[in-house]
């Protein structure tokens, strides 16, 4: 069976819901190219996921009956044969006399600079010698290491399909499917989806087979679902209070919390929800064995995860001997963030504090973040404890970074990031030279 995604993609142009000026845009660039006075080598298409890049990538070669070459950007592999397909094209020379071809590369943000080091140089030199037009997709064009590629093609924005497109285009579904679709369940869907047509489509395909109805409660009810899936706090929940060991299998299985953050959820909040010590012994035993299966998963096979699943929900669950016989409210426990994660997260705003604040000591110092850090901080945690508010004042601190000071902070912290000398000698030229404008103006 073919998914509707798939089957319901718009073969033509005129096809596609929408996008009316994407289309245009696309129309003129091919027709430049079909009569060789086109000035942009290749057109990159960007925009979130869902939105119809690569449906209005297809629509254009079938519209203009061109094959499409389709690979991905960051298989470099596919871009040597690419490279082969292109060059030998320069030698066959006339190309548009029988069948031309367009390529189509998808997920160029998706290049990593490391790991597939050359794919930009190589798709930069395969637009240069290309004799075939070349479309690009991407959902977020603006990394520095697209910079290159963005000057060289044209982009073109593709936004988000609009409320009523996008009913038009389910109702279209539901009318072909033959499928009674509740006005309402549609609309549903379409508040659901924010513009993702991929989104939209699955979910109707997914509430359409599993009920062979659409109905607004439905709906409703799968929306809501998923929100749990996505909530680690609703996991944890469904684990710990699952009377069934299937349920809270299900409850880890078809949670989309990455599974090792989930366990440091579920551990962190075994002794918050168990109270009796044998209860919370069997639950970290379980979920000490799903870690062990969790790695073997990832190192030998992923049919193990099966047994992680097993652990980690009811492993957890039935650890707790007298649980049936709990009301909810006995079971209601107020869980909280894994440490680690609350850790990272206060590590990090705390470094970003102390970094701002070296920055400006060495703006007002003429020094570097080197010199600050090793010669000149300690004399400031002093300074700070003993006067504070003309000392903030002169050296324009915020109150944060004031206390952070005083609380003597820094030494046990690993020195900062960034360039050791010049780095905040150019940054101050660039604040002098503002300040010099603004006090000129
Ligand atoms: N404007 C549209 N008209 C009709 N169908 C559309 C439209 N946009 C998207 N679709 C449907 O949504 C599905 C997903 O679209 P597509 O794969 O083209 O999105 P994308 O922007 O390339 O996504 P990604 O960035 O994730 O690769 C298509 O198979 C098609 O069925």
């Amino acid at each position: 069976m073919i998914p509707w995604v798939a089957k319901y993609r718009p073969k033509t142009l005129d096809e596609v819901e929408n996008q009316e000026d994407v289309k245009d845009q696309l129309r003129s660039w091919i027709e430049d190219w079909l009569k060789g006075s086109s000035e942009a080598k290749g057109v990159l298409l960007y925009g979130p996921p869902g939105t119809g890049k690569t449906t209005l990538a297809l629509a254009l070669a079938n519209s203009y009956n061109l094959e499409l070459v389709e690979t991905n950007a960051s298989d470099t592999r596919n871009l040597t044969s690419l490279r082969n397909i292109v060059e030998r094209a320069s030698i066959t020379g006339s190309l548009f006399g029988s069948r031309g071809k367009l390529i189509f590369l998808d997920e160029v943000d998706g290049v990593q600079p490391k790991q597939d080091y050359g794919a930009i140089p190589a798709i930069l030199e395969i637009l240069k010698s290309s004799k075939y037009p070349i479309i690009m997709a991407a959902n977020d064009p603006w990394s520095p290491n697209l910079r290159d590629l963005r000057s060289a093609v044209r982009m073109i924005e593709v936004k988000k399909l609009g409320k009523v497109p996008m009913r038009r285009l389910l109702k279209k579904i539901c009318n072909s499917e033959k499928i009674k679709c509740e006005d309402a369940a549609i609309d549903e869907i379409v508040e659901a989806s924010d513009g993702d047509a991929r989104y939209a489509i699955n979910f109707l395909e997914a509430v359409a087979e599993g009920y062979n109805m659409v109905s607004k409660s439905l709906v409703e009810e799968l929306v809501k679902r998923k929100e749990r899936e996505l909530d680690p706090f609703e996991t944890v929940r469904s684990v710990f209070w699952a009377r069934y060991g299937w349920q809270a299998k299900l409850a880890v299985s078809n949670s989309q919390v990455d599974y090792e953050l989930l366990m440091r959820w579920i551990s962190e909040n075994i002794p918050i929800q168990y109270e009796e010590l044998n209860d919370v012994w069997r639950a970290y035993d379980a979920l000490s064995r799903a870690s062990i299966f969790l790695t073997r998963a990832k190192l030998s096979s992923w049919d193990m995860l099966s047994y992680t699943f097993d652990l980690m929900g009811p492993g957890v669950a039935l650890a707790e001997v007298g649980k049936k016989s709990q009301t909810w409210k006995a079971k209601w426990k107020k869980y909280q963030f894994p440490t680690m994660v609350q850790q990272m997260y206060k590590s990090k705003s705390s470094r970003q504090v102390r970094d701002s604040l070296i920055q400006k000591l060495g703006f007002h110092l003429h020094s570097s973040t080197k010199k600050i850090f090793n010669d000149v901080y300690p004399f400031f945690t002093l300074m700070a404890s003993a006067d504070q508010s003309d000392f903030a004042k002169s050296l324009e601190l915020s109150q944060e970074e004031v206390n952070y000071l005083s609380s003597n902070k820094g030494e046990t912290h690993e020195r900062p990031s960034g360039r050791e000398d010049g780095e905040n000698k150019s940054s101050t030229t660039r604040n002098t030279r503002t300040r010099s404008r603004r006090s000129r103006s």
